[in-house]
């Protein structure tokens, strides 16, 4: 499905804090959006997945306005992965997974086989088999991440939206987690911080500053040491992965905040030798 994010506008707390976002994500694709804390990437996949009304702009899934579906529709079509999580009652994970059933007229004891099928089988996906009748509050915050990526795909939509389904996770299932993403033919939003992993992941990457979309195109046109220091006041090296070829970024230092000043890259910084810089 494809998702098209039309001039998009957001508000916080009666604030604006994102403004002007376009982006066409085009069907099964996955569109990584960075940004430094506070510049408007989780406000945007509100947005994005119908939580919140966009104060201006439209999004629409292939042409459908998100405003004009209702909650059910809308969650047919997109399952959300959010930051923040306030489901600290009483629930057995695979309770917690057959939520994701609701919108299809299941849940609440009325799952069918199926449901209960498809809920181990998420379950099964992100490594959590061994977890259906634990209690959800008793569990780690990394597999409690997990079982919730499990509930977006017991949802079984065409889009997901995830709000940095890595946090809390070991690298192992960072990576597992991203691989899952990257090998499923659903059409994927995910905000992620770690732009290596993000690189990595998705096919498509936006830079969020300040609310505004200031970068988006291929991993290998957007990411580069100068849009590093711009958008995230950091110098970085970068250097070819000896097996992929694929362009790694070493984080040096953090530059005194600077950012919007204009400053022009800093001529003494330059590669090691046998490390290609961008
Ligand atoms: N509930 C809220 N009420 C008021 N302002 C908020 C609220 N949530 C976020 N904001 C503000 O909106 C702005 C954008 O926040 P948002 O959470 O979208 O950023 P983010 O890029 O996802 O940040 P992070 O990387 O820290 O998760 C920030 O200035 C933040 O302080």
């Amino acid at each position: 499905m494809r998702v098209d994010i039309e001039n998009l506008g957001a508000h916080r707390g009666g604030r604006p804090v994102v403004t002007g976002v376009s982006v066409a994500v085009p069907s099964g694709t996955v569109l990584g959006l960075v940004g430094p804390n506070g510049s408007g990437k989780s406000t945007l996949l509100r947005a994005v997945s119908g939580v919140a009304a966009p104060s201006s702009g439209h999004v629409r899934f292939d042409g459908t306005d998100v405003a004009s579906l209702s909650r059910r529709e809308v969650a047919l079509r997109v399952a959300v992965m959010a930051q923040e999580h306030s489901e600290e009652f009483e629930v057995t994970v695979l309770d917690m997974v057959l939520l994701g059933r609701i919108p299809h007229g299941h849940g609440f004891g009325r799952d069918s086989d199926r449901d209960i099928a498809v809920a181990l089988d998420a379950l099964a996906r992100v490594g959590a088999a061994h977890l259906p009748h634990r209690s959800f509050s008793a569990l780690s915050g990394g597999e409690r991440q997990r079982v919730l990526f499990a509930r977006a795909l017991a949802q079984e939509t065409p889009v997901l939206v995830l709000d940095e389904p890595t946090n809390h996770l070991d690298i192992a299932h960072q990576l597992e987690l991203l691989d899952l993403i990257k090998a499923t033919d659903k059409t994927v939003v995910v905000a992620l911080h770690d732009l290596n992993l993000a690189a990595r992941s998705c096919d498509t990457i936006g830079v969020l500053v300040d609310g505004r979309l200031t970068a988006l195109g291929p991993p290998d046109e957007v990411l580069h040491t100068d849009l590093i220091r711009s958008a995230f006041d950091v110098d970085s090296t970068a250097v070819a992965h000896p097996h992929s070829g694929r362009r790694h970024f070493i984080f040096d230092a953090r530059r005194s905040p600077s950012r919007h000043d204009g400053t022009a890259p800093d001529p003494s910084v330059s590669a090691p030798e046998g490390i290609t810089l961008p």
